[in-house]
C-alpha cells in the first residue's frame, strides 16, 4: 500500500532535481523555446497513484472572478497552493500575480493578452470557467505552449432560462411596472403589452445557448426562426433563415447568442435596427460588443423597438459593488434612463447549478492537463491523451512535446526517444502548433535528464515536460 507520504517526493530529490532544472536554458519569454525552467522540473513519485509531474506543493494556482467553491476544492485537494480572489484585477496588478503561477483561473472579465500572458513566465494553462474564451489571446496562448480549457455548455441552459424570463417581461413592461411599484406609483395599464403566444422569436447564432432557447421558447407558444453562418439542424418547429434581412423583418424578438468574434463585433447596429420590426424586442445576453449601444438607444428613442434586455456590455466593472458609469461608457447615463430596458450584470450563466458544475468540469481538466499532460477538452491546442501510465513501473515516463508543426520535428523527436521503448505515442497538430505525447519504459532517471536536454535543444521546442 502507498502512504500519502510515499507518494510526496524526497527533499534531496526537490533539490537535486530543482538544481539540476536551474541550469535549463532560461531566455526571454519572447522566444517559443525560452519557457521558464519551473514548466518542465520533472519530479520521480515512484508509486504514485496517479502520474503527477511536480510536487503538487510547489504548483501556484491563481483564481479570479469568485470561481466556485467545487473548481477551489478540487484543486486544493491536489495539493496545489490556490489563491481565491473574488473579483478581476487591473491589469498591472494582474501582471504583478501571473508572474508567478502556474495555473490561472478566469471567467469572463479577465483580459489575457499577449501583453499580460508575456509576463507569465511559469504559466502552463489557464481555465476559463465560462463558456466564452474571447477574453484570452489563444493564439498567442497556443504559440507559447498554455493550453487554455473552457466549460463549453454547462451554463447553457441557465443563458436560455434567463432569456425566456426577459421575453415575457419585456412584452408586459413587468420591469416598469416594478420600478414604478418601488417608487410608490400604482399605474395599471395594458397598452403596449402583449402574451407571448403566437408571436415569433428570432435567435442569432443557433448553438448550444440557443438551441435551448429554440426548445423552451417553442414550449411555450413561440414560433422559431434562427439565423447562422452555419446550415443547422432546426429542433422541433424551427426554421433557418438564410438572409438576416429576412429575418429580421419577421422577429417579434430577437436574441443574440453569438461569440465575440471580429464578424459578430456591432453586428446589430442602426441598419439592422431599421430593418426589424416596429415594436419589437431586442435581447443581448452574448457579448457587449456585438450590438451597437448608441444605435440601439437612439431605436427606443424613436420608438422602433419597444424594448430591450442587455446583460453584457463593452465594458464591465471589475466586480461586485463597483458603479455602472457613464465615464467608463459614455452611453451608460442615456441606457438607464430608458423604459422598458432591463440591465442586468452579466449574470446570463450565474445559477448555483452551472456555477458548481462549471468548478468541477474546469477544474477537472486543469487537474488532467497539470498531471497527466491530457489536452482532451482544450480549445487552443490538438486534443492528445494516452491511457494512464503505471506507475508501477518506475523505469516508465511520459514524454511531452509542444513544438512547431514543421517538416521533420517527429523524425527527430523520435531518433532522440527510440532508443527506449516507446509503450504508446499519440501525436496532433492544430494550425502552427503540434503536441506530441509518448509513454517510454526501461529508463532511468539520468536517461531522462538527457532526454530531456535533447529534446529542448531541438529549435521547433516549444516546451517539454517529462513526467515520471
Ligand atoms: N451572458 C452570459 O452570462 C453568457 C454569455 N455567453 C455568450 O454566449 C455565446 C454563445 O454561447 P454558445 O451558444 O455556447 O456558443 P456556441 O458556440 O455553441 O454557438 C454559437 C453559434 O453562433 C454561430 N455564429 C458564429 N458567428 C456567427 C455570425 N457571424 N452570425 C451568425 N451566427 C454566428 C455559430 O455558428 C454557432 O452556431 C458565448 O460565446 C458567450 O460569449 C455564454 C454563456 C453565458
Ligand atoms: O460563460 C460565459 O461565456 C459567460 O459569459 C458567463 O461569464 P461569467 O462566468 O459570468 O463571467
Amino acid at each position: 500500500m502507498t502512504s500519502a507520504q510515499d507518494i510526496r517526493p524526497r527533499q534531496d530529490e526537490l533539490a537535486a532535481q530543482a538544481q539540476y532544472f536551474s541550469t535549463s536554458p532560461n531566455a526571454s519569454f519572447h522566444s517559443p523555446s525560452s519557457h521558464g525552467s519551473a514548466l518542465t522540473r520533472t519530479i520521480p513519485l515512484p508509486n504514485a497513484k496517479h502520474l503527477k509531474p511536480f510536487a503538487t506543493e510547489d504548483i501556484k494556482v491563481l483564481l479570479l472572478e469568485n470561481v466556485n467553491q467545487t473548481g477551489r476544492d478540487i484543486l486544493s485537494q491536489q495539493g496545489y497552493q490556490v489563491e481565491f480572489l473574488k473579483s478581476s484585477l487591473p491589469e498591472d496588478q494582474l501582471i504583478e500575480k501571473i508572474r508567478d503561477v502556474h495555473v490561472i483561473g478566469i471567467r469572463s472579465k479577465t483580459k489575457l493578452s499577449a501583453r499580460v500572458l508575456k509576463e507569465a513566465k511559469n504559466l502552463i494553462v489557464i481555465g476559463c470557467f465560462c463558456i466564452g474564451t474571447n477574453q484570452v489571446d489563444l493564439q498567442y496562448a497556443a504559440d507559447h505552449g498554455i493550453a487554455v480549457f473552457n466549460s463549453p455548455f454547462s451554463n447553457s441552459r441557465s443563458v436560455a432560462e434567463l432569456v425566456i424570463a426577459e421575453i415575457i417581461v419585456l412584452a408586459r413592461q413587468l420591469g416598469d411596472r416594478s420600478n414604478e411599484m418601488h417608487a410608490g406609483t400604482w399605474n395599471k395599464v395594458s397598452n403596449g403589452c402583449w402574451e407571448i403566444r403566437g408571436k415569433t422569436l428570432g435567435i442569432i447564432g443557433y448553438g448550444h445557448i440557443g438551441a435551448q432557447l429554440s426548445v423552451l421558447a417553442e414550449s411555450m407558444g413561440l414560433s422559431v426562426i434562427f439565423y447562422d453562418v452555419v446550415n443547422l439542424m432546426a429542433l422541433g418547429s424551427a426554421r433557418q433563415v438564410d438572409s438576416m434581412e429576412a429575418f429580421l423583418s419577421e422577429a417579434d424578438f430577437v436574441s443574440c447568442h453569438v461569440p465575440e468574434l471580429p464578424e459578430t463585433k456591432g453586428m446589430i447596429g442602426a441598419k439592422q435596427f431599421e430593418q426589424m420590426k416596429k415594436g419589437s424586442y431586442l435581447i443581448n445576453a452574448s457579448r457587449g460588443t456585438v450590438v451597437d449601444i448608441p444605435a440601439l438607444i437612439d431605436a427606443m428613442r424613436s420608438g422602433k423597438i419597444a424594448g430591450a434586455a442587455l446583460d453584457v456590455y463593452p465594458n464591465e466593472p471589475a466586480g461586485n459593488g463597483d458603479y455602472f458609469n457613464s465615464e467608463l461608457n459614455s452611453w451608460g447615463a442615456d441606457l438607464r434612463s430608458l423604459k422598458n430596458l432591463i440591465l442586468s450584470p452579466h449574470i446570463g450563466g450565474s445559477t448555483e447549478e452551472a456555477q458548481s458544475a462549471i468548478g468541477v468540469e474546469v477544474a477537472q481538466a486543469l487537474t488532467r492537463y497539470v498531471n497527466e499532460g491530457t489536452t482532451l477538452g482544450a480549445v487552443n491546442l490538438p486534443e492528445v491523451a494516452l491511457r494512464s501510465l503505471t506507475m508501477d513501473e518506475p523505469d516508465h515516463a511520459r514524454v511531452i512535446y509542444i513544438h512547431q508543426n514543421i517538416p521533420g520535428v517527429l523524425r527527430k523527436v523520435n531518433e532522440i526517444i527510440g532508443d527506449h521503448n516507446v509503450d504508446k505515442q499519440m501525436t496532433d497538430s492544430r494550425g502552427d502548433v503540434a503536441y506530441l505525447m509518448a509513454d517510454i519504459s526501461n529508463v532511468n532517471t539520468t536517461q531522462i535528464k538527457d532526454l530531456y536536454t535533447s529534446l529542448e535543444s531541438l529549435p521547433s521546442r516549444i516546451q517539454t515536460r517529462i513526467l515520471y
